[in-house]
């Protein structure tokens, strides 16, 4: 089982420099400060120069995390209930979608990267609690002559409720995280479920560790996508599965005309209103416009190492859900 928020701390901060590096730029400070090495100050010097963009503005790679950090900083109390006023709850399909595309099966642990406030974990929980729930009932059914007290039995161990699945959620903010676990403290989730503080880019996990690693409206945000892609590869297990749920590209032009308008005319306007945050809100509209079509997106996980990619468009490719396994 992944260690809990608390040890994935401790290994996060006991990866030597460049973890530092990492943790300084999370804080917003600088690694060119005099003390740091020599080597330190010239790989911070060069990816300084490297540009990337924050949306439509162009930003230094350095900075861009710390962007990043700051937007879902400060949504992320109001994060739940913009996404559902934004997208007219049409959010939760999509993510139930990503639950049936998966079908976890008993046993599965899954890695929900950019979990955020949880609502993948959470989906994975019910799916593969009603999964095991079912299957215990066949076989309680099945078997005659049992007495109550081993019935009872059956249906209190709450971990084996899950039938040994697993679910970690791993996120860079800690806010969100905060988020998330009042949330499953507040709805009873607490069974196979694990918070931890990571970065997609250098995930603080072993090798071949999940069966399943999801990320969900994460990989977007992102300084190094490709860093992220090929640590997905590298924490999943050989015949583990990449699934990745993201805005994507609209094809018909009447749609993409109406999406544009409803975008950037008033998205930026809820994010104010509900969340006092503009800003926010047009960053993520940008950001979703900056980010590879469906194709693109598809060879950028073949170039990690995956196969047999494959990606599914939804809601006229608003969202695309894409698919590929390590072998
Ligand atoms: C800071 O970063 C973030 C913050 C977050 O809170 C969330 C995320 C990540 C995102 C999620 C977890 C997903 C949930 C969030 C969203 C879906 C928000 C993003 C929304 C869009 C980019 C726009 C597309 C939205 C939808 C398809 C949802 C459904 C919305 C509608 C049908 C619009 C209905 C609204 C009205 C009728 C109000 C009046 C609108 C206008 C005057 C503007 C003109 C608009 C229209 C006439 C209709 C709009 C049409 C479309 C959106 C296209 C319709 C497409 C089809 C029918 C296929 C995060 O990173
Ligand atoms: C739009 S939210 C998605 C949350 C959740 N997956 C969902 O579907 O509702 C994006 C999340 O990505 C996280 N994130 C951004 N950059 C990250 C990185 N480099 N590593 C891990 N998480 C990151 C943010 O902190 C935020 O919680």
């Amino acid at each position: 089982m992944a260690a809990p928020g608390s040890c994935a701390l401790w290994s996060y901060c006991g990866r030597g420099w460049s973890w530092a590096m990492r943790g300084c730029q999370l804080l917003g400070l600088r690694s060119s400060w005099p003390g740091a090495p020599l080597s330190a100050r010239l790989l911070s010097q060069e990816k300084r120069a490297t540009e990337t963009h924050f949306g439509f503005e162009t930003v230094s790679e350095e900075e861009k995390g710390g962007k990043v950090y700051q937007v879902f900083e400060s949504v992320a109390k109001k994060y739940d209930v913009m996404n559902d006023m934004m997208s007219l709850g049409i959010h939760r399909v999509w993510k139930d979608l990503l639950l049936w595309k998966m079908r976890p099966l008993p046993g599965t642990q899954l890695l929900d990267v950019a979990g955020g406030t949880g609502d993948i974990a959470f989906r994975f929980l019910n799916y593969v609690q009603s999964q095991h729930q079912r299957k215990q009932k066949r076989q309680l059914r099945a078997q005659q002559n049992l007495s109550w007290e081993e019935i009872a039995k059956e249906y209190q161990n709450e971990e084996d409720s899950l039938g040994g699945s697993r679910v970690v959620v791993c996120d860079i903010n800690k806010e969100m995280l905060k988020v998330g676990k009042q949330k499953a403290l507040a709805q009873g989730y607490r069974a196979g479920l694990a918070w931890v503080l990571g970065d997609a880019e250098e995930l603080p996990f072993d090798d071949d560790k999940f069966d399943i690693y999801t990320i969900a409206f994460g990989i977007r945000n992102v300084t190094h996508i490709d860093q992220a892609l090929q640590e997905a590869h590298r924490v999943l297990k050989p015949g583990g599965r990449f699934l990745c749920l993201e805005f994507s590209q609209v094809n018909n032009p009447l749609i993409s005309r109406l999406y544009d308008l409803y975008s950037f005319q008033v998205i930026p306007v809820l994010g104010e209103v509900i969340a006092g945050d503009w800003k926010s809100y047009q960053y993520l509209v940008e950001s979703i416009r900056k980010f590879p079509s469906q194709e693109e997106f598809k060879e950028m996980i073949e170039d990690a190492g995956f196969h047999k990619v494959t990606y599914e468009s939804l809601t006229s490719g608003i969202v695309a859900i894409h698919s590929g396994f390590k072998l």
